[in-house]
């Protein structure tokens, strides 16, 4: 060897030497930590009869929200927030394992987006409609549930926000997920492809790149886009819209990557329990309303928002189809429903509305 690479590699071992010793330390302070999540399950045990709550998203995200205002790099704050997302997820499984049921079957981005929200010592439940999830969580058979509510390429998942309407489920989270689109099939490549098989709303995502390439193949909407993955397994003229999951679990070709028509194509999801979330100084407060059908009856419920100076995120109208109200509308604002303006607020929405349930108030997501 030559003398350069010698001292190449003297300089690479002792590097890597450091590294070692460094992950001796980083285990033993992250099992100082597990001892400190024990701990608290013990204190929590103690202080509360009844059924325990063991999962906090308020203090989740003060401690995601500390540790990226702390972050120094080189890893960026995203990368590091990752990393102690999956820490405390593991310490809270010591505490006591959590079950959250998503859209199913494995590899949707609803799976991603409970993962991505609870790290990965949650155990996730595949269910197969939306509504299975609500039951799900309003059982007790499952502690958690995850929904899409909104992409930002088509609109509302409309589904989710009628199954908030009789539910009396509470919104504790929110997740945002960018969602890249990928055609999969078990074929080489597009020229056999006669039908593109996905959920509905992730072939409207791609409905321009399938004009273009896919012209004539035949699009079929089905329950979800993993579903649509598993159906293309034993179908080799057909291809599903789904993500790269999908791909793995089903071990499926990817024909085509990234195929959303909007680059930012992201997906909102809610995080469905039956606690409240309480304040975390960076909330939002979900509420469903109904107000009287007469000219200027939307202008008047919506006032007391904007006189209280509250800023509104979100507001869409759904038929309420219970025939008592024409619509509902779903209005998202920033606060929490403790906050002394938000409360002031929500009090004369009161009067002013036929309807007002508020859906929960929950951490702005941190990830
Ligand atoms: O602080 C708590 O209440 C804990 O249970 C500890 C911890 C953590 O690992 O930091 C774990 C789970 C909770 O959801 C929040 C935080």
């Amino acid at each position: 060897m030559s003398e350069h690479g010698n001292s190449e590699q003297q300089a690479l071992a002792a590097v890597r030497d450091r590294i070692d010793a460094i992950d001796l330390e980083i285990l033993q302070l992250i099992s100082e930590r597990a001892r400190c999540a024990q701990q608290v399950a013990h204190i929590k045990t103690g202080a509360q009869g009844g059924a325990v709550q063991f999962y906090r998203p308020e203090r989740e995200v003060a401690v995601l929200r500390r540790i990226k205002a702390a972050n120094r790099g080189p890893l960026d704050d995203e990368e590091v927030a990752r990393l102690f997302r999956e820490i405390m997820s593991a310490c809270l499984a010591l505490e006591r394992p959590l079950t959250a049921a998503f859209l199913g079957p494995a590899g949707t981005f609803t799976q991603a987006a409970a993962i991505k929200h609870f790290g990965h010592s949650v155990i996730t439940h595949a269910l197969g409609a939306i509504d299975e999830i609500f039951r799900e969580v309003e059982s007790g058979a499952c502690d958690f549930g995850v929904v899409p509510v909104e992409n930002s390429t088509e609109g509302v998942v409309s589904h989710t926000l009628d199954s908030f309407i009789s539910s009396p489920l509470r919104i504790i989270g929110e997740v945002c997920l960018r969602v890249h689109q990928q055609l999969l099939s078990t074929a080489p490549d597009l020229a056999s492809i006669r039908r593109v098989y996905s959920h509905q709303q992730s072939l409207a995502q791609c409905r321009e790149w399938l004009d273009r390439h896919l012209p004539t193949a035949e699009r079929l909407p089905v329950s979800s886009n993993a579903e649509a993955a598993r159906l293309v397994v034993s179908d080799p003229d057909a291809a599903a819209v789904a993500g790269l999951q999908a791909a793995e679990i089903y071990q499926l070709n990817v024909l085509a990557e990234c195929i959303e028509d909007e680059p930012s194509n992201t997906t909102r999801f809610l995080v469905i329990g039956k606690q409240d979330a309480p304040p975390s100084g960076q909330d939002k407060t979900s509420l469903l309303l109904a107000c009287k059908n007469q000219a200027g009856g939307l202008h008047r419920l919506l006032a007391p928002l904007a006189a209280h100076g509250l800023s509104m995120t979100r507001i869409e109208s759904r038929p309420s189809r219970r025939g008592i109200w024409d619509y509902v509308f779903f209005v998202d604002i920033l606060g929490h429903r403790q906050d002394p303006t938000v409360s002031d607020a929500l009090q004369t929405l009161e009067q002013e509305a036929l309807l007002l349930k508020v859906l929960g108030s929950y951490p702005v997501a941190v990830l």
